[in-house]
């Protein structure tokens, strides 16, 4: 059985249809990037994949298990990694735990210490180990996002997605945390769907990629399946991008 299963997925937002009839199967431990222009539908496919927005028609499943609203089992990574800057990238970790933990607990904020040994443990798989106790406001971009995809590391989920996870971050910092990302998920045969807006950096860290256009797939393939004329029938209307010009 496939590990994620998205079937028939179809959202619509009044005449606007953001995601058509979009099906595609993952195995475990699969590193997807997602790649398409603005507004072909990326932001809205994660969102349904985490349970945070409801499908029009169509449904995601993990395993056999329908996703039907938010789950602690799905880890996120955003763009802007809404760490708390005042705490250390030690407790920022933490709270990944959160949202496994049950009501009481999380009001109290209370920490088994196997919340606290993942943490340690999850920093550990970003590179931050050392920086544990580094007030999170202090830490350069690159670093803060490192500390939120350990806080996703610490929620143990079946699914990592990330939104433009290295949208604001500057060349070198954006390779640095994509290498941490794809090091993490293979680490802990993690599946991981990633949308990214940098070709280069997709090229470089992808395994699989998911071509968006208009809301549909109009491209599933390998890195080797992903040539210049593909990127640009994935951004261009008429398939006649810079990338093209690059080759013809
Ligand atoms: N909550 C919403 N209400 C109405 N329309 C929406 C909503 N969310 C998304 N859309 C529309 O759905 C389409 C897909 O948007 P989405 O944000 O998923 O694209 P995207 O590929 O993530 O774009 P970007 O790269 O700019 O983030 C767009 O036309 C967008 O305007």
């Amino acid at each position: 059985m496939p590990a994620i299963t998205v079937e028939n997925l179809t959202k619509r937002y009044g005449d606007t249809v953001a995601l058509d009839d979009v099906s595609f199967e993952l195995d475990e431990g699969e590193f997807v990037v997602l790649l398409g222009p603005s507004g072909a539908g990326k932001s809205t496919l994660l969102r349904l994949l985490n349970g945070l927005t409801t499908p029009t028609e169509g449904g995601v499943y993990i395993g056999d298990d329908e996703v039907t609203g938010k789950r602690s089992d799905i880890g996120m990574v955003f763009q802007m990694h809404y760490l708390v800057e005042t705490m250390s990238a030690y407790r920022n970790a933490l709270t990944g735990a959160l949202s496994r933990a049950d009501f009481l607990d999380s009001v109290l904020t209370r920490y088994g210490r196997e919340d606290k040994v993942r943490a340690l443990e999850a920093l550990d798989t970003v590179g931050l180990l050392d920086e544990a106790r580094q007030r999170a406001g202090s830490m350069s971009g690159g670093q803060q996002q490192r500390v939120g995809i350990a806080r996703a590391l610490v929620q143990e989920p079946s699914l990592l997605l990330a939104d433009e996870p290295v949208a604001s971050l500057d060349p070198k910092a954006a390779e640095e945390v994509m290498g941490y990302m794809k090091s993490a998920a293979a680490e802990r045969e993690l599946t991981t769907i990633a949308s990214l807006h940098q070709v280069n950096l997709a090229r470089e860290f992808g395994e699989r990629y998911i071509g968006l256009r208009d809301g549909a797939v109009v491209f599933d393939g390998g890195r080797d399946d992903l040539t210049m004329d593909v990127v640009d029938e994935i951004y261009y209307e008429d398939g006649e991008g810079p990338a093209h010009e690059v080759v013809a």
